[in-house]
């Protein structure tokens, strides 16, 4: 475990201002985490909140979700919130499955809407413990 926890930021588009309006809320225990956002959603939260140490990957359609992905697989992220639209086709739907799908692999602390964020953002999970699979064969490669 990281001495500051990396936590991950995504939204999609009909999400974003949800998004901000999350960050906003929670700026003063945000500032507490090293971020990552896709390129969008970062740049929206940067643009609200700049002082806040937030990373920002490639877009989620062109490859952000998967860098994620690849954090959460590498041991780098302590937590994902991701807020996801329901209701809209999204080209990228398979990258999104895959983010999700590897946050699941991991036991990744995983918020998909605000409600959730705001209590995962409350929880010491968050902050003490490291990720954990119910794979033993996963847990070998993260330990
Ligand atoms: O599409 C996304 C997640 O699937 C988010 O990407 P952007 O933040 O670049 O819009």
């Amino acid at each position: 475990m990281p001495d500051t926890p990396t936590l991950a930021l995504v939204a999609h588009d009909a999400k974003k201002d949800v998004m901000v309006e999350f960050v906003r809320r929670h700026r003063e225990k945000l500032v507490d985490f090293d971020l990552v956002g896709t390129g969008t959603t970062g740049g929206r939260i940067l643009d609200a909140c700049p002082e806040l140490k937030l990373k920002r990957l490639k877009s989620g359609p062109l490859g952000g979700d998967q860098q994620i992905g690849a954090m959460i697989c590498e041991g780098k992220l302590q937590g994902l919130i991701f807020f996801v639209d329901p209701l809209s086709p999204m080209p990228h739907d398979v990258d999104v499955k895959a983010l999700m799908r590897l946050a699941l692999v991991y036991d990744m602390p995983m918020a998909l809407n605000p409600s959730t964020a705001d209590i995962l953002l409350r929880s010491a999970r968050l902050k003490g413990l490291k990720t954990t699979s119910e794979t033993p064969e996963v847990n070998a490669l993260i330990s």
